[in-house]
């Protein structure tokens, strides 16, 4: 049982559980500084879903330097095999970028406004300036049966013009509060992303985050901001994964060498 947080807004009342969707990205970067399929991206997507995961996500960049386009087609076919999971593909809505969408055809995609060769996502849509890209591109997708969520600062100024643009929900982008957790500003941080999702909740939008979650700072997002549907969560899910298991796999190789 989480514990509450004292900045639930929902006190007393059951929260609804959180879909987790697992990023792929730095298995895949791993993977592609060798030229063998290992470790093997499809592998830890099954594992992900086999061991509770919703959905997975990749977020294939025009440089391919991790999650590449073929991997879209690969976890589009994973994913059939275990009904009720997703997979989540996020990006810059170049042309060959939907094409890539359309031919994987997932059950979400989440359009990020990326710069071609921007180290990680660092920032939210601009609704207003970008609506007619928008409307065109969440209207394609759309109509190829694909749920479209737009990455948003937590502003509740942006995600009011969300709906405008035909998308079902909005993706919380988490940077700040996660490079704030457990600091002076968090609990005023934390406040700003609760009042962004309640607007979401108001404008009818689904609601996802990510970016920088972590096993520390998740439990106490999710108590606070209300009506979380999914979270993405790769970067530090993956760092955790090493620490979790780097010293026992230390131990194991000592004890080869021993013998
Ligand atoms: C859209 C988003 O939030 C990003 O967190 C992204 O999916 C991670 O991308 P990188 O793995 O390239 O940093
Ligand atoms: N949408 C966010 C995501 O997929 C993963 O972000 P991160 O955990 O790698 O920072």
């Amino acid at each position: 049982m989480r514990q509450q947080s004292m900045f639930s807004p929902h006190q007393g009342t059951q929260r609804m559980a959180t879909q987790l969707s697992v990023n792929l990205n730095k298995i895949a970067l791993i993977r592609n500084s060798r030229g063998r399929d290992y470790p093997s991206v499809t592998h830890f997507a099954r594992l992900a879903l086999q061991h509770g995961a919703a959905g997975v996500t990749i977020h294939p960049r025009p440089d391919q330097r991790h999650a590449r386009n073929a991997d879209a087609l690969a976890l589009a076919a994973l994913v059939q095999e275990f009904p009720g999971t997703e997979l989540n593909i996020e990006g810059y809505p170049s042309r060959e970028f939907l094409d890539v969408v359309l031919q994987a055809r997932p059950a979400q995609c989440t359009l990020v406004p990326d710069e071609p060769g921007q180290l990680t996502s660092d920032h939210g849509w601009n609704i207003a300036a970008r609506m007619d890209l928008l409307k065109d591109v969440v209207a394609e997708l759309n109509a190829a049966g694909i749920r479209v969520s737009l990455f948003v600062d937590p502003d509740p100024a942006q995600i009011a013009l969300a709906p405008q643009t035909g998308a079902a929900r909005v993706e919380l982008y988490t940077e700040e509060y996660a490079l704030h957790y457990g600091q002076a500003a968090s609990a005023e941080i934390l406040a700003r992303y609760a009042a962004a999702a309640q607007c979401a909740l108001e404008q009818g939008l689904g609601l996802n985050a990510g970016h920088d979650l972590n096993l520390q700072n998740l439990g106490d997002f999710l108590q606070a901001v209300p009506g979380v549907d999914e979270v993405s969560i790769g970067h530090a899910l993956t760092v955790e994964a090493l620490e979790t298991g780097f010293a026992e796999v230390i131990r194991r190789y000592v004890a080869i060498c021993n013998r």
